[in-house]
């Protein structure tokens, strides 16, 4: 019979000396099944030394901080950073492993968004979709909700409103091609209302366009880190607006207000156009007037309203940050667009534009979409993500409310998955063997886990319409100055054997798009 641990402290024994051995023994043990090192002794993944009460605001810098994460981590010789802001504490992923091995394979507990009083409690975006708690109820019927609105079956239903929209955007290039930001923004503007509320929009100056612009604007401003004491000492949320010194909360009422114009108003107005009757299915008139007939209830509306809002947010931004990049790298790399335009002459000719059922046949195309997503990711830094639980990952401790930020800037440039970052080359996706083409670089821009970006399919099928049509009717070059100079800006010429337009001024691009950031004066054009 085996003597357990317990029999060992039995008061029968008598032996004083093998008493003692039994009870150094049971605890010998005792430690070894049951003791296992806390993960506190662990230490903190590396990073800069923090300042006492500030941490390492003065270290970050004012623009592109993923190009500081990538080279802190080449200094501490960790794909894992850790710093701090003010009580923030930040974890940085800047490897593609990292960021699958916690985003996504620990997805259970690294799905959280960031508190933050200000952005959050004050101004009232608690329940904004891409704010809401993952443990919050809402959160799962708000994916589930953007699941069934985003899915490829789903968007079927908006090719023919996505491909208008793409007519209009070249008819307005062809018309006012300086203006040609302008356009991409009316086109994104455009497609997203349209998808989320039936809108139409109708020029430059869309009231619902320039209005939401307004308001995410003010946001830009709430959600800076380390922009309100607030944020570093919650409990200064309870004092009245009317004290000395809580300007902030005054602030925070009137940012609340501008606020709703990116979600109730465009909502009230989609919801009165469908009780009339005269409405554009939509988003929201598909989930106001469910197929099965039931009424939503409040709680319901609500949760179509900050879907609906969510459209736009997400999808507005990103989309014309990628066909900026698109113009930029098209205007570098002339080899690149006759080789696109090549390949859309020949598999669809000329008498029509590319439409939704040729969006997967045009293989350099959709390789060329893969490189401009890489090279300027539209979302370098991605959303930040929080962790629930204390955690442990190569050897380093992650305590829990660690805000999770994954470098997608880092991973699109790491050389070890894609050789010669720097350059750009569509051909790295091209491979007639699928095994030895790089790593496709949708698998990281669009996010990452159950946070992972709702509207990816919608993107992709309304970047193809716009970047294939464009190449079809366009050919896009450097402009010439009055000396006959080529300059850095692009101008949009028309390529006499396609849709026949008049020569077009030079228009601003590369100046603007730098802030988006690529790899800036690295570029080689062909
Ligand atoms: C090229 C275009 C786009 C890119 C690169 C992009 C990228 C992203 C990324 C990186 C995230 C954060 C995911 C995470 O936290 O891990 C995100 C979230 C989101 N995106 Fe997109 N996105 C694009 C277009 C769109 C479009 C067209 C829509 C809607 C029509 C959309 C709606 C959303 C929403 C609602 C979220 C929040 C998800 C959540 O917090 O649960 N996005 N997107």
């Amino acid at each position: 019979m085996s003597i357990l641990p317990w029999d060992l402290l039995s008061p029968t024994m008598v032996n004083e000396n093998v008493t003692i051995s039994a009870l150094i023994l049971s605890l010998i043990l005792f430690v070894s099944l049951v003791y296992k090192p806390s993960s506190k002794k662990l230490p903190l993944p590396p990073g800069p030394a923090p300042k006492f009460i500030t941490g390492n605001v003065h270290q970050l810098p004012k623009s592109e901080p993923w190009k500081t994460y990538e080279q802190w981590s080449e200094v501490f010789k960790s794909p894992l950073i850790y710093i701090r802001i003010f009580q923030r504490h930040i974890l940085i992923l800047n490897s593609y492993k990292s960021v699958t091995d916690l985003l996504e394979t620990r997805s259970a507990i690294y799905s959280d968004r960031p508190t933050s009083w200000m952005h959050k409690e004050l101004v009232g975006r608690k329940f904004a979709v891409f704010n809401v708690s993952s443990s919050h109820p809402r959160f799962r019927v708000y994916r589930k909700l953007l699941h069934s609105g985003l899915n490829a079956r789903a968007i079927e239903v908006y090719n023919a409103l996505m491909e208008e929209e793409t007519g209009v955007l070249l008819e307005n290039l062809g018309r006012e091609p300086a203006r040609f930001l302008a356009h991409l923004r009316q086109n994104a503007g455009a497609v997203t209302l349209k998808l989320a509320y039936g809108w139409s929009v109708t020029g430059t100056n869309d009231p619902f366009v320039t209005s939401i612009e307004e308001a995410l604007e003010v946001q830009t401003q709430v959600i800076r880190p380390g922009r309100w004491l607030v944020d570093v000492f919650p409990l200064l949320r309870f004092v009245p607006a009317w004290f000395p010194g809580a300007d902030f909360k005054r602030k925070a009422a009137a940012y609340k207000e501008q606020m709703k114009t990116v979600d109730e108003v465009p909502y009230k107005w989609a919801k009165k156009q469908i009780q009339s009757g005269e409405y554009i299915p939509s988003f929201t008139s598909h989930h106001l007037l469910p197929e099965e007939g039931t009424i939503p209830d409040e709680e319901q509306e609500d949760i179509i309203k900050w879907c609906g809002g969510a459209l736009y947010a997400g999808g507005a931004d990103t989309t014309v940050s990628f066909m900026t990049s698109f113009f930029a790298a098209i205007t570098l790399h002339p080899k690149v667009q006759k080789r696109a335009q090549g390949e859309i002459d020949m598999i669809i000719g000329r008498d029509r534009v590319p439409k939704s059922k040729d969006q997967h046949s045009l293989p350099y195309v959709s390789a060329l979409i893969k490189e401009i997503l890489r090279w300027a990711p539209p979302v370098p830094q991605g959303l930040p993500h929080c962790v629930t639980q204390d955690d442990e990952y190569l050897g380093y401790r992650i305590p829990k409310g660690s805000t999770v930020v994954a470098n997608i800037w880092k991973i699109a440039h790491d050389p070890d998955l894609y050789p010669d970052p720097f350059s750009f080359s569509p051909e790295r996706f091209l491979n007639s063997d699928s095994a030895q083409n790089q790593l496709d670089p949708k698998k990281f821009v669009f996010g990452f886990g159950r946070r992972t970006c709702p509207g990816a399919q919608f993107a992709e099928l309304s970047i193809f319409l716009n970047v294939a049509s464009i190449l079809s009717a366009f050919t896009i070059s450097k402009s010439v100055d009055d000396y006959g100079k080529k300059s850095a800006r692009s101008s949009i010429l028309p390529l006499l054997s396609r849709v026949i337009l008049s020569h077009f001024p030079a228009v601003s691009l590369l100046e603007s798009w730098k802030c988006y950031d690529c790899s800036g004066d690295k570029l080689v054009p062909d």
